[in-house]
């Protein structure tokens, strides 16, 4: 039987593990989702299953690229503003229609933006460039510069070759994106399913969006703001619980879950307090343990554990904590998982805007702000930087690297930091 010291002693005794490390523990766990079929529109904000090749060219036919005259090149050598070149007009084209004569020397065609060229024609004049003229009763066309050949005229797979690669599998679908697909005439295209996560806030002192408050107690807004970053990573949450700080009722929760979802995450109750259940669930969980404790702050009690090849995820119930975690560990999990690449928070260097003196053991990850000042890149703490505290996660556009040692960095320092992926 453990004692309540060996319990504490075991609670306390973590292993810290580097942040990198951590994360290399998670990718290696991280399996591909599952692939779907959606209509175009529906597929839009998730990641392709597929590498993808252009199945035709782009443009498929020579066109114009002006609203002008198509013309032979030739027909223009010596043409000058004495010496007009005179073309007759022997047909319109407009979009959509497909010329029904070549053009001959000494002819020419009026031809919309985007219409295809008739034969002979290798050259388009923007009308600004021309006036019109009648010879005879006909309509013709005076040119009064050379114009070089091939001007104003969009060659077959110019843009895009037949069997070009066009996407790679993860990219993410976006409006460009969007728009190409439709070009090619991609109705449906395959995407992997979004991860359907399970979010599992825990402590007795939760009280529900809509209660009032009541003495010692506080609302879940961890729910809230896990569920909102599942949804910007691209899953979705399917079950949720708000746990007291009972182990049973823990367990039993995620029992139930790991079935149903791909991802499960909780908030709170991962450190070393009495209540802290989470803590000793991880510990003693059916499956592997990754880590308990990394080198970092705020998320120190960050918290990561695979079963039934499900990563779970304690994160901190330190608002603070809870996203940094959120975004070192499950962000990048999530991404994985819908093909992404290159998950992690991408890494930039900047100047220190104002001192952080603050020092600790463990590398600080320090919600910033960055912007730009003639030409150079600067980050600059939002302030409020403690875990527990919350009103500082909607002003951070990234996460400032405060490496451990007791001096902080001072103004004007370089720096590295995490870009992270708000939409402002
Ligand atoms: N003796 C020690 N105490 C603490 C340590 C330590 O090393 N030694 N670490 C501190 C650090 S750092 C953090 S971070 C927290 C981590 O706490 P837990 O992950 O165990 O989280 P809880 O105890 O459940 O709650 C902490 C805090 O967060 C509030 N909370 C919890 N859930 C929610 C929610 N869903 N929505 C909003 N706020 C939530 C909770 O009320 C507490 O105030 O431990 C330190 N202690
Ligand atoms: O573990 Mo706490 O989240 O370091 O701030
Ligand atoms: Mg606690």
């Amino acid at each position: 039987m453990l004692g309540r010291k060996d319990v504490l002693h075991l609670k306390w005794n973590r292993q810290a593990i580097d942040v990198v490390e951590a994360q290399n523990r998670i990718q290696s766990h991280v399996r591909l989702q599952k692939s779907e079929d959606l209509a175009l529109l529906r597929a839009f904000g998730r990641r392709l299953a597929e590498d993808m090749a252009a199945p035709h060219d782009m443009p498929h036919f020579v066109r114009s690229g002006m609203d002008g005259f198509a013309v032979r090149s030739e027909d223009l050598r010596g043409a000058g503003a004495r010496r007009p070149a005179l073309l007759e007009v022997v047909q319109t084209i407009s979009c959509g229609t497909v010329p029904t004569l070549p053009i001959r020397s000494g002819q020419a065609a009026r031809i919309m933006t985007g219409a295809p060229l008739p034969d002979g024609a290798d050259t388009v004049v923007m009308f600004e460039m021309t006036e019109d003229r009648e010879l005879g009763g006909r309509p013709f066309v005076a040119v009064k510069k050379e114009v070089e050949r091939g001007k104003n005229v969009s060659l077959i797979g110019e843009e895009i070759k037949r069997s070009e690669p066009l996407f790679g599998i993860g990219t993410r679908i976006n409006a460009g994106e969007v728009s190409l697909l439709a070009a090619f005439g991609h109705e449906r295209v395959r995407v992997f399913a979004k991860p359907r996560v399970a979010v599992f806030t825990t402590g007795s002192e939760l009280l529900d969006i809509g209660s009032p408050l009541q003495p010692g107690k506080i609302r879940n807004s961890n729910f809230y703001l896990l569920s909102s970053l599942v949804q910007e990573a691209g899953g979705e949450v399917v079950r949720s619980a708000v746990l007291s700080d009972r182990i049973e009722q823990a367990k039993r929760a995620i029992d139930q879950a790991i079935g149903e979802v791909d991802l499960i995450i909780t908030s709170g109750g991962v450190s070393v307090g009495d209540y802290d259940v989470m803590a000793d669930f991880f510990r003693d969980m059916p499956g592997t343990l990754l880590f308990n404790k990394v080198a970092m702050r705020p998320g120190s009690v960050t918290t990561v554990g695979v079963s039934q090849n499900k990563l779970l995820f304690g994160l901190s119930g330190n608002p603070g904590a809870c996203f940094v975690g959120f975004e070192l560990f499950v962000r990048p999990a999530l991404l994985a998982m819908q093909g992404k690449k290159d998950p992690y928070p991408p890494k930039f260097r900047a100047h220190l805007h104002g001192d952080f003196t603050k020092g600790n053991v463990f590398t600080r990850f320090v919600r910033g702000r960055s912007f730009i000042r003639e030409g150079r890149a600067f980050v600059e703490p939002v302030g409020r930087e403690q875990s527990s505290v919350s009103v500082s996660i909607k002003d951070s556009d990234c996460l400032i690297l405060i490496p451990p040692g007791r001096r902080g960095k001072q103004d004007g320092e370089l720096v590295e930091a995490l870009k992270l992926d708000v939409i402002r």
